[in-house]
């Protein structure tokens, strides 16, 4: 069946005439990707992941142009993570996409029942820009192995990621697949006139808000990947070096653009200032070894922009300005976006860098007595999109993870849990709608029909058919009664 024209009503004055030709053409080839088989979209995946392995070195030097993210960073977060999401994808795709059989209850005995996988149809990526390659190529991972047809919109934040993008579909895919459209948030606006059929957002709780009331317009499904202030807890029978090391890797990986960074830690008063010098230590060994510097090393990112590294010299000047103590760190240099890795303490709870996600290199320490304090301070706010527990006793370990909610978890680590391609990736409430990554993520692209087959002749209802006889209602007794 021929998709139907965007009609006048859909294309507003204020979506470009590309846009809609852009998007028609999508949606004009979504029969011919709903009818491919395993092989053909492995086929395609196969493609992307050689011409990431051909790119390495353009994907490196796109992202160290953007923000000076070390190339190691790169190859880590950006290239392996991907190339893992595809790698998992490509060995479980014909399994995902084969029909679930269900059983059958005794009330529809003879039928037989399914769940069938298709495709959604035309989706939308919105990814951010910290991330700018994995969070915009992983999610389009999970997008083609389910069939679909996408739209990916970079930030504009990171434009030589941005290009980089379109080159990669230009490249690899077919222009009625898969179209990368450059732009910031006037391009997104329009984006989020026309009807996807479903919406991948990854970015901030405020514009997440918006794609779901424009999701809303076209009743489009959803993905929501958002952030928050996710904590991490260390009580005083953690292993204190260990946590240090998981922390400050945590934190300062990316200069702590990331959104599963732990935004702050609550340890337990007694073990607070010990924490403090293992985290120094380590801050030593990753990005200062030989004494040079931190804002020499090649191992340390840089703020995405000015505006982003003015929020953050504002968190930290307001931080100081309400009592905080600068432990570590606290240097800052605006005129190359750096601010180095800096641990806070007496940090006023009410002070604003403990009401916004920081979302860069500050780690504010708040002490706490005892382990319901912490989880009442963790409660006390929105749910955030990971908590990070590091004890050494199974019973607090349990108390944390019980009596906090958040979208994800890690004890007595930090990050990793997002690179596990068997567990389901994203927020609850304020962090996030919906779970990706993995066979999650194929489903977030899936629309699952249910299929249920009868016999000519048979119905398993025809008892119960009108009029409705002493016989019928006897019928329903027993059905009330037994079934
Ligand atoms: N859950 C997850 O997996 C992740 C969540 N995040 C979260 O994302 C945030 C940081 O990323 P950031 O890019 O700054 O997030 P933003 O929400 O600012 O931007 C995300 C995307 O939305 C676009 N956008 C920005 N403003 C609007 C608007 N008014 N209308 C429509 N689209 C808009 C951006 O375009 P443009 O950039 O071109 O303006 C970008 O493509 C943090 O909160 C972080 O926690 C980050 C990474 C992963
Ligand atoms: C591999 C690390 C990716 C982190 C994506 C984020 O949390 O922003």
């Amino acid at each position: 069946m021929a998709a139907a024209t965007l009609s006048a009503p859909e294309t507003s004055p204020v979506i470009s005439s590309e846009l809609c030709a852009a998007f028609e053409r999508l949606r004009a080839h979504t029969p011919v990707l709903r009818r491919e088989d395993a092989t053909a979209r492995a086929t395609r995946l196969r493609r992307l992941a050689a011409w990431i392995t051909g790119n390495r070195v353009a994907i490196q030097t796109a992202l160290y142009a953007d923000f000076r993210k070390p190339a190691a960073e790169t190859d880590l977060t950006e290239i392996w993570s991907t190339q893992a999401e595809i790698k998992h994808t490509l060995a479980h795709l014909r399994q995902w996409m084969k029909p679930r059989r269900v059983g059958t209850p005794l009330s529809l005995l003879g039928t037989t029942s399914w769940v069938q996988y298709e495709p959604k149809g035309v989706c939308l990526v919105m990814a951010p820009w910290n991330y700018p390659f994995y969070l915009a190529v992983g999610p389009l991972v999970s997008a083609l192995a389910a069939g679909n047809c996408c739209v990916l919109k970079p930030s504009e934040l990171t434009p030589h990621v941005a290009t980089l993008l379109r080159r990669l579909a230009e490249e690899v895919f077919d222009p009625a697949e898969v179209v990368v459209l450059e732009g910031g948030k006037d391009m997104a606006t329009e984006l989020l006139r026309l009807p996807f059929d479903h919406i991948f957002f990854t970015g901030s709780p405020e514009v997440g808000k918006i794609v779901m009331r424009a999701a809303a317009e076209h009743l489009s499904g959803v993905t929501l990947e958002l952030g928050g202030k996710s904590p991490a807890v260390v009580d005083a029978t953690a292993n204190l070096r260990d946590a240090a090391e998981k922390l400050v890797w945590g934190k300062f990986l990316n200069a702590g653009q990331t959104c599963v960074a732990p935004d702050y830690v609550l340890v337990q008063e007694p073990v607070q200032a010990e924490l403090v010098r293992e985290m120094e230590a380590v801050i030593r060994r990753n990005y200062n070894p030989a004494g040079a510097g931190v804002e020499n090393s090649e191992s340390f990112a840089r703020i995405v922009n000015q505006q982003h590294f003015n929020r953050l010299a504002g968190l930290l000047e307001d931080a100081q300005a309400t009592g905080a103590t600068v432990a570590v760190g606290g240097e800052v240099d605006g005129r190359q976006c750096f601010i180095a890795p800096t641990v806070l303490t007496q940090v006023a709870p009410d002070s604003r860098i403990m009401q916004e996600e920081i979302f860069g290199p500050l780690l504010p320490l708040v002490p706490f007595g005892t382990l319901s304090e912490a989880a009442d301070f963790i409660n006390a706010r929105p749910k955030p999109l990971a908590q990070y527990v590091f004890t050494r006793n199974a019973e607090n370990q349990r108390y944390l993870l019980d009596n906090v909610s958040a979208g994800g978890a890690a004890v007595n680590e930090t990050i990793v849990h997002l690179g596990h391609s068997e567990l389901p990736f994203g927020g609850v409430g304020n962090s996030g709608v919906g779970k990706a990554h993995g066979h999650y993520g194929f489903l977030a692209f899936s629309n699952e029909k249910a299929v249920l087959r009868q016999r000519i002749g048979r119905t398993s209802i025809k008892l119960l058919y009108p009029p409705y006889t002493p016989k019928v209602r006897r019928m329903l007794d027993l059905l009330l009664r037994y079934l």
